[in-house]
């Protein structure tokens, strides 16, 4: 897998990081989604590098200009409920892309420790020759992405497959490395050291599904 970590480099990324992780900055809701629609926005920029390019002669109203425009077919698949800001930012650039929905959620049983990932909701277009992309904000264990990602396949193979996260936890990288095929990208904006005994990534920015939308019930 080709692993894109955007924060080694210094940019205004980092800016956008680091309100989403501080505990006062992250109390304004509004600002939150916001944020991470941003990251989502430099996040897609830089993917967009990698798309195939074909020439293109566009008419405008003195003459014509050559250029090179994406032509892959995009299909953008977010993991409810938490994807949703990403999914905005990426699909600000992406005007023209389809769209998948899928739910996944931590299922804790007795022990709060341990979780299955449940994934009840899903619709999707045919994602046979396109490029996909799957977007979720957080990426702990990694589970909530293969399993996203083993419930699409019937709907076709994908010609190239993109992660989008903003921030994952190392295990969680290591794991999405070992489900996915060696041409897959992940593009992320950073990658915390480890994970708490609860599967939240620390530092991270706490639980980014409550932050955008409130507190849910557990059930
Ligand atoms: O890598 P994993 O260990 O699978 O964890 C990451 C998942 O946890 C979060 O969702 P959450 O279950 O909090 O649901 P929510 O979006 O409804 O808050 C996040 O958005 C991912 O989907
Ligand atoms: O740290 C984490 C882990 C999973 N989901 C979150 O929202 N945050
Ligand atoms: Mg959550």
């Amino acid at each position: 897998m080709h692993i894109h970590n955007l924060s080694q480099e210094d940019s205004i990324l980092n800016s956008f990081i680091s309100e989403i992780r501080d505990v006062n900055i992250q109390k304004d809701r509004m600002r939150f989604r916001r944020n991470i629609e941003r990251i989502g926005e430099i996040l897609c920029y830089e993917m967009s590098k990698t798309l195939d390019f074909a020439p293109k002669t566009i008419t405008t109203p003195l003459g014509t200009s050559d250029t090179k425009l994406f032509n892959d077919d995009i299909v953008l698949c977010s993991i409810l409920r938490a994807g949703v800001p990403l999914h905005n930012g990426l699909l600000n650039y992406f005007d023209e892309a389809e769209n998948a929905f899928i739910s996944a959620y931590r299922h804790h049983k007795e022990n709060p420790e341990t979780f299955e990932i449940i994934v009840e909701y899903l619709a999707c277009p045919s994602l046979e020759g396109k490029t996909l992309i799957l977007a979720d904000p957080m990426l702990a264990t990694g589970q909530s992405m293969v399993a996203t990602f083993e419930a699409l396949k019937p709907f076709g193979t994908p010609k190239n497959i993109h992660l989008v996260s903003v921030i994952g936890a190392q295990d969680g990288v290591d794991y999405v490395n070992n489900h996915f095929g060696k041409d897959t990208h992940l593009w992320i904006a950073a990658i915390d050291e480890t994970l708490s005994n609860k599967g939240y990534i620390i530092p991270g920015l706490g639980d980014a599904g409550d932050l955008a939308f409130g507190k849910k019930l557990q059930h």
